[in-house]
């Protein structure tokens, strides 16, 4: 198999003086939609942020394309490639729809255009004009997840994209996910929606207070069941 487009060993983070992450390791080949499962709490957000650098009191090898990121700054780790949508979302609620997609800087060739973007996402380009302010949660979802598809990123770490929207709208994030998919894309998923997370992952992580417990593919993902249900109280 070829070298991993994102590669993290023994991953280890603190928030102060509390350990969280107790040596992760994570893989995830070009092209992969991979979900990290666990219960509140287990160290997935840590683990995103981690990667990020967000989070800088952390420990372990983390290599994007073979490229070691651990002592990087910040900004050139966005650099690298890495696109992180947080849970918060982070729409500028004064700006509109279209400033808020030009905002952030392209880190490489190859993003997706406007018009890419807009087709990919109607519901946007209908709302272009918009302030931040007036959009739904599930059009800020969809605006944090463009505003990165634009910067040229080549792996995307979304943050529970899901959270706390309607069933037909996280449906179109699954179509969305799904796309992007179609198109090469590579993501890495937090999300504690199960139901959601089945329909989209090719490959799946559990996680457990700070370690991973577990690793499967999709097509493996029926005989889990039992584990599962145990691991994460379905
Ligand atoms: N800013 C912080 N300061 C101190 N401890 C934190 C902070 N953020 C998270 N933690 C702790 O780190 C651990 C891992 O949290 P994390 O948010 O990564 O979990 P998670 O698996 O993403 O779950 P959730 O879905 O609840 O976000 C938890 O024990 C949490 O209480």
């Amino acid at each position: 198999m070829t070298e991993p487009l994102l590669q993290v060993k023994g991953l280890q983070a603190w928030y102060g003086e509390s350990h969280v992450l107790h040596g992760v390791d994570l893989q995830v080949h070009r092209g992969e939609t991979v979900t990290l499962l666990g219960r509140n709490g287990a160290g997935k957000t840590t683990t995103l942020k981690s990667i990020m650098g967000v989070l800088r009191k952390r420990q372990g090898e983390i290599r994007l394309n073979g490229k070691d990121l651990m002592g990087l700054p910040l900004h050139q780790i966005a650099y690298a490639g890495l696109g992180f949508v947080p849970e918060e979302r982070g729409i500028f609620s004064g700006l509109s729809v279209h400033e808020n997609l030009m905002l952030p800087p392209k880190v490489a060739d190859g993003g997706f255009t406007l018009d890419e973007i807009y087709h990919l996402f109607p519901n946007l380009a209908e709302r272009r004009n918009s302030q931040g302010t007036k959009l739904s949660g599930g059009e800020q979802q969809m605006l944090a997840i463009a505003r990165i598809l634009r910067t040229g990123a080549n792996i995307l770490l979304l943050d529970e994209p899901t959270e706390g929207l309607a069933p037909v709208i996280v449906q179109r994030i699954g179509d969305v996910i799904r796309a992007l998919k179609a198109k090469g894309m590579t993501i890495l998923l937090v999300e504690q929606n199960f139901r959601f997370a089945r329909k989209v992952a090719d490959r799946f992580y559990v996680m457990e207070d700070g370690h991973m417990i577990d690793t499967f593919t999709a097509d493996e993902l029926e005989g889990r069941m039992d584990s599962l249900n145990e691991t994460l109280g379905l």
